[in-house]
């Protein structure tokens, strides 16, 4: 049962993502994210909520801990060491390269970027030590495995060792370099130099699809490759309800050149594990021939999340305002769905 505070807590988180949705939805996309950042205070106020919410609550509340929201970080943890050091990653090249074989993609680019893959990778089980990008890491969840060099960032970070930086707008810089971290603010970020890229409930906080895309698109560059995206998203509905959107991300991601090798849905969060190939024609070739030629078209742009098909009208007429008391109303839908999630955005 979610206490007072709980709630309070939930319903600020929901009610910020549900704010920037209306500005979106007035101003357009990129004004709103734009003022949305220059909210300082709020955003402050979001990282604490949002620590608290993680950290203390989803806590204290789990009945079972491995079916809670709780556990999507241990989830990202589990599954990195399955792939990396316990030999899923050899399994999934030698299938890629049957695919590429079958499909008859040429092997020749292959065949080399994948020797040098190979090197890379045992360098790094040699180390034992994966780098992982935490894109609105918050309050630095990852630091406790000792298997991640994390790089945590944030427009807001709860904490002192989360990097200030805007994902949606951090440049990718082709780099020879190891990446050099001064300060609290990241600008750029070296493309194809991270093993993990984790988005753990970061895409349902944007307004649009558009930007959801634009952060993917993101990951596949600064990934390297055979490296991983994990997408940890909140649906506190049964897992078939939302299944045709889930598939629709599928297609969108395979478009890039990302497989997806692992997909949980726990009872209030769906966890992907996306694997980019090393040749992104495998993936895309996966499309043109799962899908009919009808379908192809209008799956380009499909990372919407339930929300995008809710009438705007409706949801901008009842934003709660950061700090307005909630109606009864609002008490009873949150306790029924905020027992262990903080929000269903
Ligand atoms: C719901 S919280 C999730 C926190 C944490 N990843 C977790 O799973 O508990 C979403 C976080 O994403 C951050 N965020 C939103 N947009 C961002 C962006 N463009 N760049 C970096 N961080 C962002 C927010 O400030 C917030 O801390």
């Amino acid at each position: 049962m979610a206490t007072e505070e709980h709630k309070q807590l939930s319903a600020f988180v929901k009610s910020i993502h549900q704010m920037l949705r209306c500005e979106a939805h007035k101003n357009g996309a990129d004004k709103a994210w734009q003022e949305h950042c220059s909210k300082s205070e709020i955003l402050q106020e979001y990282a604490t909520s949002m620590q608290k919410l993680a950290s203390t609550f989803w806590k204290q509340n789990l009945v079972d801990e491995n079916k809670s929201a709780q556990c999507r970080i241990k989830w990202v943890a589990e599954k990195c060491v399955l792939y990396f050091f316990e030999g899923e990653i050899e399994i999934r090249r030698i299938r890629e390269k049957e695919k590429c074989n079958k499909v008859g993609k040429s092997m020749d680019s292959y065949a080399e970027t994948c020797v040098e893959v190979t090197a890379s990778k045992e360098m790094q089980s040699e180390a034992k030590c994966l780098t992982l990008l935490d894109v609105g890491s918050c309050y630095n969840p990852f630091k406790v495995y000792p298997f991640f060099h994390v790089i945590p960032i944030d427009i807001a970070p709860a904490e002192p060792d989360v990097y200030v930086c805007d994902f949606l707008n951090v440049a990718v810089v082709e780099s020879e370099e190891s990446m050099i971290l001064n300060g609290r603010f990241i600008t750029e970020l070296p493309a194809a130099a991270f093993d993990v890229v984790v988005f753990s409930l970061l895409l349902d906080y944007f307004p649009c699809p558009k930007q959801r895309y634009s952060c993917v698109h993101k990951a596949y560059r600064l990934l390297k490759p055979e490296g991983l995206l994990f997408i940890i998203t909140p649906d506190s509905k049964h897992s078939s309800a939302n299944a045709p959107i889930m598939k629709s991300w599928r297609i969108t991601l395979a478009q890039l050149g990302f497989s997806r090798i692992y997909y949980d849905k726990l009872p209030h969060i769906h966890c992907m594990a996306y694997r980019k190939d090393i040749n992104p024609e495998v993936s895309k070739h996966w499309v043109s021939y799962k899908l009919p030629k009808t379908n192809y078209a209008q799956t380009k742009a499909g990372l919407h999340i339930p929300q995008d098909f809710q009438k705007i009208n409706d949801q901008c007429d009842d934003v709660p305002h950061p700090k307005i008391e909630r109606t009864s109303q609002d008490d009873a839908a949150l306790v029924q769905l905020f027992s262990q999630l903080p929000y269903d955005s």
